[in-house]
C-alpha cells in the first residue's frame, strides 16, 4: 500500500541546532499515527515542514506516492494536509460558519456563498459526526468545541491528512474522550491522523502506530499494540522513567495561606469567584481540581497579586511577616514575590516570559532587583551563571542562555519558567498546570521537585486539569466548580469518580448529599 505521507532523509538545522536529522517516516492512509519525543526532540519542526511552514534543508516528501515540494501552508492544504494548532486560529467574534468560510469562497461572506458553505458544512458534520451549531459565536464555545471548529475548517478545505499538535493539552478528560471518538470516525472515513502528544496513555488509547524522536532523530517506530508506555518512555528519554510519584505522608506545619470569603467579578460583570475559603499549610500540597474555566485561573491571579478581589481577604504568613490583603489593599506581583510567594502561571508562555528576550533575561524576570544578579547595575556574568544553573537543574535544552526564548521548543520555555520560580524556594508556591506541554522525563523531575519543596516546608497550591497528577501529588484536594469550592477530600481516600462528581455538580448541598466522604473546608486560624 502506498503511504499517505512518506518523509525521507529530512534534515533541518537552526544555526548550530539540528532540529531534524535524517528523518524517515511513513504514515499509512486511514491510520492514526502518534509522534512522541522529549521537549525539543524536533516533533513540531517536522510537522511544520510537512505543513509548509518551514522548508527542509534537504530530504524528500511524498504525498500519496507523489514527490512534492511543499511551498507554504496554502500549498499543504491544496495537497490535502490540514493542521490543528495548539493555539487556535479562530476569530472569536465570528460564527462557526463564518470561521469555516474565512479565506475561502474568495473571502465573500455574502448570502449565496454562505448558503453554499452551510450546505457543505452540514454534509461534513454529518459524515464525520462532528456536531457544532454553525450559527454559534466561536468565542462563546467551550474549548473542546472550538477545537472541533478547527478540525471542521481543515476538513472543509479538503484535508485527507490531519496533523494535531498536542490537541488534548487544553481539554477536559470528557472533551478528550469526545475528540478521540471523532478521530476514530475520521479514521473510519479514510482520513489519516498524525498526532503529537506527551501523554503516553493517549498514544496507547488512540493510535495504530507510533514513532519516537530523540535529539532531532527518529529512534523507533512501533505498532501501538506491540509496545507499552514504559517502553515508549524509555525510548524517548534513553533511560528508565518512573511513571509513579513516590512520597511520604505530609507533615503539615503552620498555615501559610488563609483565604476567607474571596469573591471576584470580571470586567464583563461575570462572578468568577464566589465566597471562596480554604487554607494551605507549610509542608503540604493542596490540589485544586476543576474543569478549566471554573475560577481556578482567577483565584491564582488574585493570590499572585495581579487581580483585585471584590470581597473577602487572604492572609499570608511567611518569614517576611503576616499580611492580610483586604479588598482595597494595594498589592502587586513584586510585593507577593517579596512575601516569598512563587507563581508559575498556567499560561506561562504568555504570562511568564517575554519571548523576544534571551533566555537569560527571562530567567531573572521579576527578580531583576535581587542583589544576587548584581542589582542595580545587573551583572551579565552572574545572570548567565544563574541561568546555566537553572538550565542544568531543569534540563532546559539547548543550554544556551543567550538564545532568544522564542527559539526554544515550547516545553523548554515552560521548564525555564518552572526553574525560575521553584528554585527561589518560595514558602508559598502557586503553581498552575505544572506539567502542561513538558515531556515525560521532565514530568518525573518536576513532580520530584514539587514533593521535595513540600518536604522542605513549602506550602503548595497546585492547580491542574490532570486528575492523575492532582491525585498523586496532593495531600488534600479541594474542588472548584462555577467559582465555588464544592468539596474537600483527602487525596489518599478519593478517586476520579468522586472528583468528577464534585467537578460537575453546582450545588454545595447536592455535594454533601452525594459525596459522603467529602468534608466542607474549615477556615483555620493563622497559627
Ligand atoms: N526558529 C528556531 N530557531 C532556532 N532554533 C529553533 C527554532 N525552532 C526550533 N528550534 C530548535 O529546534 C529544536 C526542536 O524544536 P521543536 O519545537 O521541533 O521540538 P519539539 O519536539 O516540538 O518540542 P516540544 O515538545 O517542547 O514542543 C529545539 O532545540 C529548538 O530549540
Amino acid at each position: 500500500m502506498t503511504p499517505a505521507i512518506e518523509l525521507s532523509s529530512i534534515n533541518k538545522q537552526f544555526g548550530p541546532v539540528w532540529a531534524n536529522r535524517d528523518i524517515d517516516l511513513k504514515i499509512m492512509p486511514g491510520t492514526i499515527h502518534g509522534i512522541v519525543g522529549e521537549n525539543g526532540a524536533g516533533k513540531s519542526t517536522l510537522m511544520s515542514i510537512l505543513y509548509g511552514f518551514y522548508t527542509a534543508d534537504s530530504g524528500d516528501i511524498h504525498v500519496n506516492g507523489r514527490k512534492v515540494t511543499i511551498r507554504n501552508s496554502h500549498h499543504a492544504i491544496d495537497l490535502g494536509i490540514g493542521m490543528v494548532h495548539q493555539h487556535f486560529m479562530l476569530v472569536e467574534t465570528f460564527t462557526v460558519l463564518e470561521n469555516i468560510m474565512l479565506g475561502m469562497e474568495g473571502g465573500s461572506l455574502l448570502f449565496k456563498a454562505r448558503s453554499r458553505a452551510r450546505k457543505a458544512l452540514e454534509e461534513i458534520t454529518e459524515k464525520y459526526g462532528l456536531n457544532v451549531d454553525p450559527d454559534a459565536l466561536v468565542g462563546e464555545l467551550p474549548v473542546g468545541l472550538q477545537q472541533r471548529v478547527e478540525i471542521l475548517k481543515a476538513l472543509y478545505r479538503g484535508a485527507k491528512v490531519l496533523i494535531l499538535d498536542e490537541p488534548t493539552s487544553v481539554l477536559t478528560p470528557q472533551e478528550t474522550g469526545q475528540l478521540f471518538e471523532i478521530l476514530r470516525t475520521l479514521r473510519s472515513q479514510g482520513v489519516t491522523v498524525l498526532i503529537i502528544t506527551h501523554k503516553l496513555k493517549e498514544i496507547m488509547a488512540i493510535t495504530d502506530n507510533v514513532s519516537v524522536m530523540r535529539g532531532g532523530c527518529m529512534v523507533a517506530h512501533r505498532q501501538t499494540s506491540e509496545t507499552s508506555t514504559t517502553e515508549l518512555a524509555e525510548l524517548m528519554v534513553g533511560r528508565t522513567v518512573l511513571l509513579q510519584v513516590d512520597k511520604e505522608v505530609a507533615v503539615p506545619g503552620r498555615t501559610r495561606l488563609k483565604v476567607e470569603g474571596l469573591s471576584y467579578t470580571d470586567e464583563r460583570g461575570v462572578k468568577r469567584l464566589k465566597d471562596v475559603s480554604f487554607h494551605v499549610r507549610a509542608g503540604e500540597i493542596l490540589g485544586l481540581a476543576g474543569v478549566t474555566g471554573n475560577g481556578q485561573s482567577e483565584l491564582m491571579k488574585v493570590l499572585a497579586g495581579s487581580l483585585p478581589q471584590d470581597s473577602g481577604s487572604f492572609t499570608l504568613d511567611t518569614s517576611n511577616g503576616v499580611y492580610t490583603f483586604n479588598v482595597n489593599d494595594y498589592r502587586d506581583a513584586a510585593m507577593m514575590r517579596d512575601c516569598s510567594v512563587g507563581h508559575v502561571p498556567e499560561n506561562r508562555l504568555v504570562q511568564g516570559v517575554v519571548k523576544s528576550f534571551p533566555a537569560s533575561e527571562n530567567a531573572i524576570l521579576g527578580y531583576q532587583n535581587k542583589e544576587e544578579y548584581g542589582s542595580p547595575l545587573l551583572d551579565p556574568a552572574k545572570i548567565v551563571a544563574a541561568t546555566e544553573e537553572m538550565m542544568e537543574a531543569y534540563d532546559v535544552r539547548p543550554r544556551l542562555p543567550g538564545l532568544k526564548t522564542a527559539n526554544f521548543s515550547g516545553g523548554n520555555q515552560q521548564k525555564l519558567v518552572l526553574a525560575r520560580e521553584m528554585m527561589k524556594e518560595p514558602e508559598l508556591l502557586l503553581i498552575g498546570q505544572p506539567t502542561r506541554g513538558v515531556d515525560i522525563g521532565a514530568i518525573e523531575a518536576i513532580h520530584r521537585n514539587l514533593i521535595d519543596a513540600r518536604d522542605k516546608g513549602a506550602a503548595v497550591l497546585l492547580v491542574s486539569v490532570e486528575l492523575d497528577e492532582i491525585m498523586s501529588l496532593s495531600d488534600r484536594i479541594i474542588v472548584m466548580n462555577d467559582g465555588m469550592i464544592t468539596g474537600e477530600v483527602n487525596a489518599a481516600d478519593t478517586n476520579e469518580m468522586e472528583l468528577g462528581l464534585l467537578m460537575t455538580s453546582t450545588n454545595r448541598k447536592d455535594d454533601e448529599a452525594m459525596a459522603t466522604a467529602v468534608e466542607t473546608p474549615k477556615a483555620e486560624a493563622v497559627a
